[in-house]
């Protein structure tokens, strides 16, 4: 099979490149490196042993696009993974989110008709789900959606919801749309990881630069929701079980009848508050993380945890990996390439 990766160069895009290549698959990847380092795809290609053909350009240039699709072994499936994903900075600018990841995924989607590919996991996000309310949690696909809270979400939103009127008009396609929690982690290897450019918006990227003495102390964005400890909850997923998730999905895929559309929860199952998170990361660095409690970031909500039962049954994959591990996994990764894949 070859599986033309979009943003493989980036933290979930890598690692599944990775894992695609391990499991005997042909990759491609085109990505504009604007979040990313050629680096990256360096490395996945040591750490498989096998290459994989890289192409530096945008997915809204179409014509690009069509010379991927035209040149040598024919490509038979696309995981759209190029985007752009800081919630904060989309509601800064709004028009850049939407060109990027709404008239992006138009371009490859319609690169793909023009190309006779029909097969298509795209990356959605729990953020679809909004500010849920109790009695939706843990979430299931089912639970009500749309109501989001920033242009980023909302960018997400709208392609779903495309992809479930191309598939009503064109019902030979087969199209996975993936809504991941959140990834932390990295590759055990230490070689791949997550490489955020400035000041890290997530909070395990921030905790690794704190635990290594780049940063001062963690601010913790409000101890005053409706959770135990009255921090933030999420569902932390590690990046290597995410990755084996798009490996099972494209399986899946494979076997199903044309006019499939598969909207999917990746998570654990499992929530962890903020506090929860710096305890595990303190453990697992062996140092400890200083914090302090700050106002609430604006956009937050309390809880966002997934039910994953759908994934499991379906695509008979599990996310094993605990949020120990990914501590762990973040913190190796960061201790070996404190300055990413600049170093
Ligand atoms: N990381 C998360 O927390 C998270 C959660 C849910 C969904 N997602 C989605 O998953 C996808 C991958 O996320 P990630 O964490 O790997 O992000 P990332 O920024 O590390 O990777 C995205 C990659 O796409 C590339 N890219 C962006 N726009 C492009 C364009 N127009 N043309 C070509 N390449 C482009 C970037 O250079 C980067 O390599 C994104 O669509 C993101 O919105 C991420
Ligand atoms: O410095 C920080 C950073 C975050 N948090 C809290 O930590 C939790 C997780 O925040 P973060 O790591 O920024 O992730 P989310 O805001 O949940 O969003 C991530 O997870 C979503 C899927 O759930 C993705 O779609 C987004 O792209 C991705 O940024 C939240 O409660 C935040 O309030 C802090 O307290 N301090």
């Amino acid at each position: 099979m070859h599986v033309l990766v979009t943003g493989g160069a980036g933290y979930i895009g890598s690692h599944t490149c990775l894992h695609l290549l391990q499991s005997g698959m042909d990759v491609t990847v085109i990505d504009n490196f604007c979040n990313s380092s050629p680096e990256a795809l360096n490395r996945v290609q040591a750490l498989s042993g096998r290459s994989l053909h890289a192409v530096q350009g945008d997915v809204r240039d179409a014509a690009l696009l069509d010379q991927v699709f035209q040149r040598g072994q024919a490509i038979d499936a696309v995981i759209h993974f190029a985007g752009l994903k800081a919630v904060g900075e989309s509601v800064a600018e709004p028009t850049r989110y939407y060109d990027n990841n709404v008239a992006g995924s138009l371009s490859v989607i319609q690169a793909m008709d023009r190309a006779s590919v029909s097969t298509l996991i795209f990356s959605s996000t729990a953020t679809v789900y909004g500010d849920p309310s109790s009695e939706d949690l843990p979430l299931r696909e089912t639970a009500p959606c749309g109501f989001t809270l920033s242009p980023y979400a909302t960018s997400k939103w709208m392609v779903e919801r495309c992809l479930a009127d191309l598939q009503l008009a064109q019902p030979h396609w087969r199209i996975a749309c993936l809504r991941y929690f959140n990834p932390v982690g990295a590759h055990h290897s230490g070689r791949i990881g997550e490489n955020p450019r400035g000041i890290p918006n997530n909070l395990v990227p921030y905790i690794s630069q704190v635990a290594l003495g780049m940063r001062e102390k963690v601010s913790v964005y409000g101890n005053d929701y409706a959770t135990p400890d009255g921090t933030g909850v999420r569902d932390y997923i590690h990046v290597m079980d995410l990755a084996e998730g798009h490996g099972a999905t494209l399986e899946y895929l494979g076997k199903q009848p044309q006019g499939t559309l598969l909207t999917l929860n990746l998570g654990t199952g499992q929530g962890a508050s903020v506090l929860d998170v710096i305890n595990t990361f303190s453990a697992a660095c062996g140092r400890p993380i200083p914090f302090q409690v700050v106002a609430r970031r604006p956009g937050d909500v309390p809880v966002l945890c997934a039910d994953a039962t759908l994934a499991n049954q379906l695509l008979n994959w599990q996310a094993t990996r605990s949020l120990s591990q990914m501590c762990h996994d973040s913190w190796h990764w960061q201790t070996h390439n404190p300055q990413g894949y600049d170093t």
